[in-house]
Order: structure tokens, then sequence, then C-alpha cells
């Protein structure tokens, strides 16, 4: 980043070029164009386009699993592009909690070994320290001592999203990156989540970017919304603002029947 100014900054998008060169599968293409965006620390983004148009890419690129074509990424002032492999992945690790879509937790542990495992591949040894912390998360999202034992199949849908949200809070990272957080989840289990994320967020004060098409999200969780279409950032900024964009996409999401009847009040605050 340019200047000692960006202290409350917490990720930086600078240029950046996404392209995928061709493949036996098919022609390459680019993803993004120039996408420039900066997000303070503290802010909840959520990040919105339609399917295929590079936000979970956009995501892989804030971790480092994935280098932009052109440009850098600057997370908490620190970029990952020019860190060997080792070292970036620690980096990511302590500066980032990830909440990949459905979960994705690990079949064959048990939940206590799922919200171990960041810990223990950071190489954390103390088992009486791990017991502690991967206890203190399980509770912090509304899970019991008991639930450690379970594996995986045996909980329902929102209950593995909190103990996804436990693995991804479990080194107190600066950043969670949560990847359709809500989708596959009923409406009670769906506010259920937005509460405990809401609550979490006013306790512990990390910065969220989370990709969705959760109208409801939207409106109740994100300070900010950033929109890609056209491989570019075409609107960034607090939900009135993107509500009052002409692009066809904008008013296609954001103004379709459902969508009034979610943001009416917005609109109406708008004018
Ligand atoms: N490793 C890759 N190689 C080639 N193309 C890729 C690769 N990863 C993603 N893409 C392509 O890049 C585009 C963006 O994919 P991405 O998954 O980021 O979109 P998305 O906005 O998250 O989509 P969705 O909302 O459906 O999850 C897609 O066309 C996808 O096929």
């Amino acid at each position: 980043m340019s200047t000692d100014s960006t202290n409350n900054v917490a990720v930086s998008i600078e240029h950046v070029w996404t392209r995928f060169a061709d493949t036996d599968a098919g022609p390459g293409k680019v993803v993004h164009k120039d996408i420039n965006l900066c997000l303070d620390k503290g802010e909840i983004l959520g990040l919105v386009g339609a399917s295929g148009c590079g936000k979970t890419t956009l995501l892989r690129e804030i971790i480092g699993l994935h280098t932009p074509s052109q440009g850098e990424i600057f997370v908490m002032g620190q970029s990952l592009q020019h860190l060997d492999e080792a070292t970036q992945r620690k980096a990511a690790l302590q500066n980032c909690g990830i909440l990949f879509q459905k979960g994705a937790l690990f079949s064959a542990l048990d939940i206590f070994d799922n919200i171990a495992f960041p810990l223990r591949e950071l190489g954390f040894t103390d088992d009486k320290l791990i017991e502690r912390l991967v206890l203190m998360k399980l509770s912090m999202v509304g899970l019991t001592d008991k639930d450690a034992k379970l594996k995986p199949a045996d909980l329902s849908g929102g209950m593995i999203k909190r103990v996804a949200l436990a693995r991804a809070l479990i080194l107190e990272p600066d950043l969670l990156l949560l990847d359709e957080p809500t989708a596959g989840l009923d409406p009670i289990a769906s506010q259920d989540f937005v509460d405990l994320l809401q609550q979490l967020h006013q306790e512990l004060h990390f910065t969220v970017i989370l990709v969705t098409h959760d109208l409801d999200v939207l409106r109740d969780l994100c300070t900010k919304i950033a929109v890609l279409a056209d491989q570019q950032l075409i609107a960034f900024g607090t939900l009135a603002s993107v509500l009052a964009q002409q692009h066809p996409f904008i008013q296609q999401f954001f103004h379709n029947t459902r969508a009034q009847r979610v943001f009416q009040h917005q609109e109406t605050l708008h004018g």
C-alpha cells in the first residue's frame, strides 16, 4: 500500500486482473479487469455478483490461494504475493479465518479435531491448550462440550456452519472470509447464523468479507456492499448508495419484486 495513512485499512485490492488460461475444458477468460477496493477495519462487506463472475476467485486471491495475473492485494497492510509458500500459508492462517461453501468440514474427523485443525497445522502441540481453545470457541458459537465428539454427518446444516465458524475463528483472525454462509439453511437457521455473526462481530471486532446472494444478509449484516459485474467492480458502498445505482445488474438484483420488499425501508430512506 502506498502511504501510512492506511492504518485503518483491512483489505486493499489494487488494480487486480485475473485471467485464466485456455485448458482442455474450455477457452481461457478474463474474470477481473482492474478491480480496486479499499475496506476499512471492522466493516462487514457483502460481495455480490452473478454466478461465475469471480466472487470466490477474489476470496481465494485475498487469502493467497490464487495469485492475480496483475495487481496486488494487501491484508492488514501485508501482501502475500512475494512470500514463499510456507510463509504465505502461515500468514494467511494467522490473519484470515475462512468458511468455505457448505462448511467444508473433514468428514472423517470429529468436531473437536475439525476445530483444532488450524492450530495443529500451525504447530501447536500442547494438548491442554488446544482443548481449552477449542472448547472456548465451541461455546462461543453456541455448541456444547458434548458436541465435540460428534462427526459432521451427525450435525444439522446450521450446526455445521457453526462448527465451520468456530474453526475459522480458532486463531482469532483479523479478517473473516465467508463464502455463502447462509446457503442451504432454512430461514430460522439462517437468521440464527446472522445473529451469531453479529454478536461475535460486536465482541471481537474482526473485519468480514462474505459472498452472498441472501438479501436479508445484505440488509441486516453488511455495513458495505461490493458488486461485481462485467468483470469489474461496478459498485462499492453502503446499501443505500448501491440501491441508487443504475447498472442493469443492480436493477435486476436489488430492484426485483422480492428485493423491493426486503429493501423497502432502505429505499424509502434513500428517497
Ligand atoms: N482454476 C480455474 N481455471 C479456469 N477457470 C476458472 C478457475 N477457477 C475459476 N474459474 C472460472 O472463473 C469464473 C469465476 O469463478 P468463481 O467461482 O470465482 O465465480 P463465482 O462468482 O464465485 O460463482 P458462483 O456464484 O457460481 O459460486 C468461472 O467462469 C469459473 O469457471
